[in-house]
């Protein structure tokens, strides 16, 4: 079979893994060939293509960001559309795809499903929000780079006895906020789940402080105060109509030291979360998860991810996994809640 495989959505450490796994296991187990298509669903509706093969893979799972590019195209938009998409895949030769991306991409994968296109799907975010699998690929990477930053905030801010407020990503949950703040041994956790008040918020730093601690503060940027009604956005939307998130750290820090007295320095992470090499486990995983899918293309199993449950890799009809996002659950935020302070 010839197998066309591209990567949409915002990139994750370890798409590169997926890709080199899929394309060994390919060729030499099955003897499929690949072809690469640029820059998401872009590539696939103008026919913008590269070479995959063991040559272009050789070396690459310990790259960050993906050799084949990545967009936030909507493949139904523009030129796009079942027609175009069999149009292209039959000048191609591709018999099947293998989408690589998050839920957006995974929804548009549905939708071609099931006008009949040959598609199978790897989940990919580092926000680690899909359901339908235990792990996704970047997120340990992520946590990684973040538990880093917060250790290196803390000396900083033991220094100067200041607060420090850490901004991570997570626009929906706040798994990175949760496992990093732990990791790190944050006196306060924010995420998107969890509507908290400022008085609540000063109250934890000036309780640290009062032991001589200069209070950690963590918050995913999608967190909301219960004064907020909406997530802070002041960037402008993305290429997809959604309002770009960040800069929640730096809302509430001021508001941190006029009820704490206690000097207050916000940092944002942003695209430092996503850069760089994976994490050993991101590696295994994508990995794992790039074979997988070639044996999901192999058997036919369109309109499948695969997903992790427990060690075992798996495969979900793709409306399983667009089903509800995987949130923080109450007991794991109350969990971590009992260390703030
Ligand atoms: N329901 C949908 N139907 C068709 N296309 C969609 C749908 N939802 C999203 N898309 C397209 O898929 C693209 C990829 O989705 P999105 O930008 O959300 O990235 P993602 O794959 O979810 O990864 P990320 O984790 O970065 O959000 C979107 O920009 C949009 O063009
Ligand atoms: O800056 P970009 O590429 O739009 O991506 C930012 C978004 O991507 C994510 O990292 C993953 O979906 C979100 O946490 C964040 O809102
Ligand atoms: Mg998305």
């Amino acid at each position: 079979m010839r197998i066309g495989m591209l990567t949409s959505g915002g990139d994750a450490p370890g798409l590169n893994a997926v890709i080199r796994g899929a394309v060994l296991i390919g060729q030499t187990v099955h003897g499929h060939d690949f072809i690469g298509l640029r820059d998401g669903w872009r590539g696939l509706i103008e026919a913008d293509t590269m070479p995959l093969g063991r040559n272009e893979v050789k070396g690459i799972s310990k790259q960050g960001g993906t050799i084949l590019g990545t967009s936030r195209t909507n493949p139904f938009e523009g030129r796009g559309g079942v027609d175009r998409v069999t149009e292209v895949m039959t000048e191609l030769g591709i018999d099947a795809i293998i989408a690589i991306g998050g839920e957006g991409t995974l929804a548009a994968a549905k939708r071609l499903t099931d006008a009949g296109i040959r598609i199978v799907g790897v989940p990919k975010t580092v926000d680690n929000d899909l359901d339908a699998t235990d792990y996704t690929f970047g997120f340990d990477t992520a946590v990684q780079i973040a538990t880093e930053a917060m250790d290196r905030l803390r000396t900083t801010g033991d220094a100067h006895s200041r607060c420090m407020v850490a901004e991570v990503m997570g626009r929906h949950v706040g798994w990175i906020a949760l496992h990093s703040g732990m990791a790190s041994g944050a006196h306060a956790i924010l995420i998107p789940e969890q509507r908290t008040s400022m008085e609540q918020i000063a109250a934890w730093v000036t309780s640290a402080a009062s032991r001589g601690r200069a209070p950690l503060v963590v918050v995913a940027e999608g967190f909301t105060l219960d004064s907020m009604d909406d997530p802070h956005s002041e960037r402008g939307l993305d290429a997809f109509g959604r309002p770009r998130l960040g800069g929640i750290g730096e809302l509430i820090a001021p508001l941190i030291e006029e009820r704490t007295g206690i000097e207050t320095r916000a940092t944002t992470l942003g695209h430092i979360q996503r850069g760089g090499t994976p994490s050993a486990f991101d590696r295994v995983l994508a990995t794992r998860l790039g074979m997988a899918a070639v044996n999901a293309v192999t058997n036919g199993d369109w309109g499948r991810m695969v997903a992790l449950r427990s060690t075992e890799i798996v495969t979900v009809p793709f409306a399983e996994a667009l089903g509800t996002l995987k949130t923080v659950p109450q007991s794991r935020y109350d969990e971590a809640a009992m260390l703030f302070g």
